[in-house]
């Protein structure tokens, strides 16, 4: 099987790169631009005959003989798909209406990585994949959540006009090893803080809650939907939900006792609940996650103290 990952070179895209070089029979393509990732993130593969890794902006049109498209090319954290929503929103539409060319020339199966925040500030709690959600079209985060509502339309256009095969993931924050340090998400920000001693910034009001799930559960509900027989979309996340304080305390509790913790202005349209219903995934896929948020956050810091010089106290 020859596999292109769009986005390889990111937190995600890099896990998911290492899973599917496990199997000896996969040939991997990445195609980056290197805005949020990097080549360090795959670094175990480069040189490898089975692998290959292209500086390419999704934005431009790609060539490439594959049998599947895993599409994950797309900032992901607010500060950076906010940094040039232009761009943001041309990754979107334009990467994505790439990709499906590409799709339909060689005849490959394409996986999108869409979002939780096509459901915006949701109204319905958890969220089913029947949800069509609350989204403000001409807010600050429109780039990214209309973007990947777009993506999503056109993955189905191109199914149903042209009989593509796609798979759509909707998937919930995701939190792991090889996050950018300063990447200003959740998970990362409070992580990074306690191990420097610096308080944890909690956005107010703190009560907007999130549910949070570890990389390698991603990765398996992903290779699961791409494998399988069902379209989607589908919810991809762990259903643990936590408000942002309760995240905060945890994490001071397990890293650093002594931190502070303490309220910041927050930024327009965060949503204020979410939650997955797994419902579908679980009855389709036969996935659920598998790491509670308590057992992750440790293997998280254990990577952040390596790439910050931190060791842990005795
Ligand atoms: N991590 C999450 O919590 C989460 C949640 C929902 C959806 N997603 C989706 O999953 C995918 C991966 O997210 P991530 O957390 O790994 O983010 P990330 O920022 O670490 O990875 C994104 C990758 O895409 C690359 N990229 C960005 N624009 C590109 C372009 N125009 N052309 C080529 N490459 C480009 C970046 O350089 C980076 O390597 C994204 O599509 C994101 O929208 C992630
Ligand atoms: O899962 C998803 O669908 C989306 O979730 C995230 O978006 P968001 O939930 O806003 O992620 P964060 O920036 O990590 O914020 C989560 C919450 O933490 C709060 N926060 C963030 C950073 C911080 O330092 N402190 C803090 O309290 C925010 O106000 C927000 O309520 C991701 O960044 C998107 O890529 C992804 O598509």
């Amino acid at each position: 099987m020859r596999i292109l990952v769009t986005g390889g070179a990111g937190f995600i895209g890099s896990h998911l790169v290492d899973k599917l070089m496990e199997n000896e029979k996969n040939e991997v393509i990445v195609a980056d631009n290197y805005f949020t990732g990097s080549k360090d993130n795959l670094r175990k593969w480069i040189g490898q005959p089975r692998f290959e890794l292209i500086r390419h902006d999704v934005t431009e049109p790609l060539l490439v003989e594959v049998d599947q498209i895993y599409h994950l090319a797309c900032p992901a954290s607010p500060i950076f798909y906010k940094y040039n929503p232009v761009k943001t929103i041309k990754t979107n539409v334009i990467g994505t209406l790439n990709m499906l060319g590409l799709a339909k020339r060689v005849g490959a199966r394409i996986l999108l990585t869409s979002t939780s925040e096509v459901y915006g500030d949701p109204l319905v709690h958890p969220q089913p994949e029947s949800y069509w959600g609350n989204v403000n079209p001409i807010g600050v985060r429109s780039c990214y959540d209309e973007g990947k509502r777009v993506a999503e339309t056109l993955m189905f256009d191109y199914h149903r006009q042209h009989g593509i095969e796609i798979r759509i993931a909707r998937i919930f924050n995701t939190y792991g090893p090889r996050m950018n340090i300063d990447d200003g998400r959740v998970v990362s920000n409070f992580i990074a803080q306690a191990l420097r001693g610096e308080p944890l910034t909690v956005q107010k009001p703190g009560t907007q809650t999130r549910s949070f799930c570890y990389v390698s559960d991603m990765v398996d509900g992903l290779i699961r939907l791409m494998d399988g027989e069902n379209t989607g979309p589908i919810n991809i996340g762990n259903p643990g939900e936590f408000t942002m304080t309760e995240l905060a305390e945890t994490v001071k509790e397990l890293i650093n006792p002594g931190v502070e913790i303490n309220m910041v202005e927050n930024t327009p349209d965060d949503p204020r609940q979410r939650k997955p219903d797994i419902t579908k995934a679980k009855a389709l896929l036969g996935w659920e996650p598998k790491v509670k948020l308590r057992d992750g956050l440790p293997l998280m810091e254990e990577d952040f103290r390596l790439r910050l010089g931190v060791t842990k106290k005795k």
